[in-house]
Formats: C-alpha cells, structure tokens, sequence
C-alpha cells in the first residue's frame, strides 16, 4: 500500500477508498496509513467520509454512471473515487457546496490526474447544475447502500425487520466500555465519568458495562493505561457470563484474537486452572498480547489453525469451549462500513464449511458435561441456528443448553440483530455434552 506522494487530505480520503473497493484491502489498514499524515482534526474527516462513501456507495455509483460516459481505466480510476467523494459531500455532508467542489477538483493534482482536473471540475459542476442531490433512487436496494446480495439475504431472513436492520446498520455505533472487575468495580468507574462530567448510560443485562453518550478519545478516559476497562460491544460481552465459569476449570477460547472475550473471561474468574487463546493470526495474537499486558491478564496464547487439533491439543479435554467462529461479520456493519463491500456473496459457503468443520473438531476436545458457546457476529441464519441445528442433528451426545425458553433444536440459539438494545449483531448458542 503506497499512499500518493503529495499529501492532500480529499486525495487521501479518495485513495482509501479505493484501497477497500478496487483492491479489496480492509479500510483499518489504509485508514491507520492516510491519517497519520494529517491532524487529529482532519483524521477524523477523513474517517467520516470514507465511511459515507461506503455507506451511500449504490446511490453515488448511479450519479456516476449517469455523469461520466467512459469509465475511467489504470491509474486513472481512483479519481472515480474522488469524484464518489465529491458527490457524496454535495448530497449527504455539511461541507459547503464551494469547498467540496473546489477543494475535490484540486485533489486530482496529488492523484496524478493534473490531465484530467477538467474533467472532475465539469462532473462536479454538472452535478449541482442537475440538482442530482435531490434526485435519489426510491429503490430500497439502493437506499439500503448494501450490496444486493446481502439486502436480499437480510430481507429472506427477516422480512418484516429489514428497514429497522437496515437503519441500525447504517448508523454509527455507540462506544460500549466493559470495566475491568480486577482492577475497579462498575460503581466506581462511574464516579469517575461523573466527577469528569462524562455523560454515559448503563445497560440491565450487562453487568459491567457502560455505553458512553458521546464519541471521546479512548486513551483519555479515566483508567486508560491502568487497565480499568476494555472497548466491546455490549453483545460481545455476553459471551464469558454465557460460559458460566468456576475456579480450576480448563478453557479454550477458539478463535481468540484482539482477546476482547479472553480477557472478559480472565476478569470474570481470575482462578481458572488454564485458558488458552487459540488463533491462526500471528499478528492479531501479538495485539492480544498488548492488550492481555494492559489489563494486567494473562493466558496461554497459541497460533495454530484451531480445525488441525492434532497440530495444538495435548489431549486434555475441556471443561468450557468458547467458539467464536470466522464469519462474514454482517452484524458489526455499522462499526466497519467497508464489511459490506469487502464480502462477497461468495464467501458465505466457504465459511460456514470453515465454521463446521472447526465446530465437529474441537467437539472431541470437550469433557463430557462440558459447555461449549459458538458465537458469531453474523445475521446471517446459515452461519448460526442452521449451523447449530446441523450440529445438534449429526450429534447425539450434544444438546441444547437453553438461554431462552423460546429455543428449540430446529430454531437453536440467540440471535441479536444490530441496534437491539444498542448491542451489534450478534449469535451464540450453548451445547452441553453428555
Ligand atoms: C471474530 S474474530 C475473533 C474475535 C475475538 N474472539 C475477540 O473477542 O476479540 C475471529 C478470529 O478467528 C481467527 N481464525 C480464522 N480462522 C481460524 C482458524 N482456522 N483457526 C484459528 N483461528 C482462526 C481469525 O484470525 C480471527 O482472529
């Protein structure tokens, strides 16, 4: 990934953007490169309409099409970016109309496009001669600004809630904090937001979680460096009370990496005889081990494909498997825009062949009597209660551990979809082995 030579905030924010939509690489990556050249300020412009682009992406791929006769090819087709940039500030942001048209034509310099700054300029121009902002599809695909697959996907599983997960996948997150009960106490970390008059809510199924009501730096929030809490998600954080975890208990937290559930689970029950952090990536284990360092925890951390049991287990069962399985991730769209560009329909199979195949061989490595949790950050049926009813039909010595009395072996689990009670999209379901 080379960032363009001359730096240019609108050039920037447009080459991110190409980064996730022609080269497929993911936003964080690009983000993290674009924005260490430019202010805190501008930083989080550059964020914010990137994120735009992504979430208004069908609509402003109509205005393009509309506008431009040829598409532009090779080394010139990241100033179409630029161009989905310019647009999307005229139609869905508060810059001026002036600076979004002036300041996107001069961007094309620092994209090397100096040829065809005319060309931006007339685009641009004629846009606002059209009023083409007030000209928006009444196509519910369209409006969604997911791609079809994925809207058509939702609509089949969720007919009559798809306008409120559509809604909830286009509004930005709230910041759910989870203190850290070895270090403070949810009383206490809340007089510490009071007496620094932070504004925050709590949550009736989360013990220990606080749901800031406004966007902070997270490195200035009291207890930072201590290690007095973690960023999760409200429904990431059901998943180490849903282990139920005693003392002197072995535990495998499969699929681990950054750890936000390992170190849930290490501060819910300091005194477990063992847990292992599992996962394939060397890299997001070493940020595990960053974040197991602040909050003062630590497990056993092994990098090791989790369906290749033979290559990590010494064959020692354990007493409570969490399996939070590789998915398309369509329940935290609204935290990650560019998800929904980055996934393909085709994905889908192979991974729920991924998430069964590493969900039948871990189960031998469980005791009888053990407790295993598979979780997902998917909406998506096929990678959760279809999954989980597989599971439960192809194994005899596994049942259903209800956390519902809803539940059934044909409709297994919990599914949360994005914006219930604040939380992201979410599934887990509990099997017992007999
Ligand atoms: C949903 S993320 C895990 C998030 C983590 N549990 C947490 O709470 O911070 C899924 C993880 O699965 C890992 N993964 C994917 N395929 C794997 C495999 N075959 N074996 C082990 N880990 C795998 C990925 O590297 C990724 O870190």
């Amino acid at each position: 990934m080379k960032l363009p030579a001359k730096s240019d905030l609108r050039a920037d924010t447009a080459w991110v953007v190409f980064q996730v939509l022609e080269l497929g690489k993911s936003s964080r990556e690009a983000l993290a490169l674009a924005q260490a050249r430019h202010s805190k300020q501008d930083s989080a412009w550059l964020q914010e309409m990137a994120m735009g682009v992504f979430r208004h992406l069908p609509q402003l791929q109509i205005w393009l099409r509309a506008l431009l006769d040829k598409p532009l090819k090779g080394n010139k087709k990241i100033l179409e970016h630029l161009i989905l940039l310019g647009f999307y500030q005229l139609a869905f942001s508060r810059v001026s109309d002036h600076a979004a048209v002036s300041a996107t034509v001069n961007a094309a310099d620092a994209l090397g496009g100096v040829g065809l700054k005319g060309l931006v300029n007339a685009i641009l121009r004629n846009f606002q001669r059209q009023q083409m902002a007030s000209n928006t599809s009444d196509d519910a695909i369209i409006q969604s600004g997911l791609p079809k697959w994925l809207y058509k996907r939702l609509h089949a599983a969720y007919p009559t809630q798809i306008d409120a997960i559509v809604d909830a996948m286009n509004t930005p997150a709230p910041v759910w904090l989870r203190i850290n009960r070895q270090r403070s106490s949810l009383d206490e970390y809340c007089s510490a937001l009071t007496a620094r008059d932070i504004p925050f809510t709590l949550s009736a199924e989360h013990p220990d979680a606080v749901i800031l009501s406004q966007r902070l730096p997270i490195t200035s929030l009291p207890g930072y460096a201590e290690g007095w809490f973690s960023v999760q998600d409200g429904a990431a954080q059901l998943a180490a009370p849903l282990l139920n975890l005693r003392a002197n208990q072995r535990v495998l937290d499969c699929c681990a990496a950054p750890g936000g559930k390992s170190t849930h689970m290490l501060e819910t029950e300091p005194a477990l005889d063992k847990l292992i952090a599992l996962d394939n990536e060397s890299a997001r284990l070493t940020r595990m081990s960053e974040n197991m360092a602040r909050l003062q925890l630590s497990a056993e951390l092994v990098c090791a494909d989790a369906a290749d049991t033979r290559s990590w287990w010494d064959g020692n069962q354990f007493d409570r498997i969490l399996l939070d399985a590789p998915c398309s991730a369509t329940g935290v769209i609204r935290r990650h825009p560019d998800i929904r560009w980055l996934r393909k329909a085709s994905d889908i199979e192979a991974l729920q062949t991924l998430q069964y195949r590493i969900l039948e061989n871990l189960w031998p490595t469980l005791k009888s009597g053990g407790v295993l949790v598979y979780a997902t950050c998917s909406v998506l049926p096929v990678e959760n209660t279809a999954q989980i009813a597989r599971f439960l039909s192809e194994h005899s010595d596994a049942s259903l551990l209800k956390m519902d009395s809803q539940e059934t072996a044909e409709q297994p689990g919990r599914q949360i979809l994005p914006g219930e009670q604040q939380m992201d999209g979410f599934y887990y379901a509990r099997l017992l082995k007999s």
